[in-house]
């Protein structure tokens, strides 16, 4: 079987909110998260080929190249190594591609980047041989925590360590903007730092009919990891007070960071404060995009 071809999305993933519960015996944290999904992301585009080949590009080609270390593979090729596990159990082959990998997501920076690439490439295996569909999500799970979340891009809300998935399905697409002041945080360093594990989980959620009741629930809310974050890489809050001070409605950083991001009323507003957020940070990555649940069909 031929990987489905053409140019797959792997839509960056935030956490709009994340409550760390507790610490499983395994030392890997329970969490509360609430995540959507952006129009922004990594691009993964697959060719038939003779024999595999593997290709980066794009704005942070160079500093995802940097940080490979023996042993720890590219998410993609970790997750095509696994899809073929996969598909030899059933008797099948997975045909050489040739894959290249536009990287638009800051490395490191709390937005899922390498679990969205990964499982950009778990969506076209999915997609070239759908009866296998259920053993190739399951061998998802063993790329990372948010490898299962970012197959579906819908926003949702998670909890376990992060593999328990529920669709929010009423949830409005929001205008936003995303910064990354250029500090690559790693997540294990920020658990290690986090002072209290056993916090308490988001409230209920509510039905959103629009940003306000996004706004109202996320006051509520927090990310757990932000202050650690903060700790090691105290950017994040300016980052996170230029958001604010470009007039985002709400702000707070991603994941495990360093990424913010913040909602904005209209698309009009989310653009013109990336202009003045890259005008007074002119090194930091910004982007407009909106932030929901996303479309991941791949284009021939
Ligand atoms: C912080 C989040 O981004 C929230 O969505 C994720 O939980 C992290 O997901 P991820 O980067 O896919 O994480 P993994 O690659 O599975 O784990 C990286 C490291 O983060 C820590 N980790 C991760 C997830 C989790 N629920 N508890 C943890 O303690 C562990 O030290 C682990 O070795
Ligand atoms: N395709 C990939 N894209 C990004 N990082 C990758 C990839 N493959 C492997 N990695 C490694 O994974 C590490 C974490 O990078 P990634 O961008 O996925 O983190 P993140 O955005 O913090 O993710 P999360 O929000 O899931 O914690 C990097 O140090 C990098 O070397």
């Amino acid at each position: 079987m031929e990987l489905a071809a053409g140019t797959h999305l792997a839509p960056a993933k935030i956490n709009l909110a994340l409550h760390v519960t507790g610490r499983r015996p395994d030392r890997y944290h329970t969490l509360s998260s609430l995540v959507a999904f952006a129009t922004v992301g990594d691009r993964l585009t697959l060719e038939p080929a003779e024999a595999d080949g593997f290709a980066l590009e794009g704005p942070f080609a160079a500093t995802l190249r940097e940080s490979f270390t023996p042993g720890a593979p590219n998410s993609v090729l970790e997750a095509l190594a696994r899809m073929r596990v996969v598909a030899r159990r059933h008797g099948r082959t997975i045909a050489p591609a040739r894959i290249t990998l536009a990287k638009h997501l800051p490395v490191a920076s709390g937005i899922g980047g390498g679990s969205a690439d990964a499982a950009a490439l778990v969506r076209a295996a999915v997609a070239a041989c759908p009866d296998l569909a259920v053993d190739f999500r399951e061998a998802a799970e063993a790329l990372g925590a948010d490898v299962p979340m970012c197959v579906d891009c819908r926003a949702a809300c998670v909890s376990g360590i992060g593999k328990t998935i529920e669709p929010v399905g009423d949830f409005p697409t929001i205008p936003a903007v995303l910064v990354n002041p250029g500090v690559p945080v790693s997540t294990p360093a920020v658990f290690r730092a986090l002072e209290h594990r056993d916090n308490p989980p988001m409230p209920e959620l509510p039905t959103f009919t629009g940003i306000h009741d996004v706004l109202e629930f996320l006051h509520a809310t927090r990310n757990d990891l932000e202050p650690p974050a903060i700790r090691i890489a105290p950017t994040i809050a300016v980052a996170t007070a230029a958001l604010r001070y470009a007039g985002a409605s709400f702000a707070r950083m991603s994941g495990s960071g360093a990424t913010v991001f913040g909602l904005f009323e209209s698309d009009g507003a989310a653009g013109r404060a990336v202009g003045a957020i890259k005008d007074r940070h002119p090194g930091w990555w910004v982007a407009a995009t909106s932030l929901g649940s996303v479309a991941t069909g791949g284009s021939a």
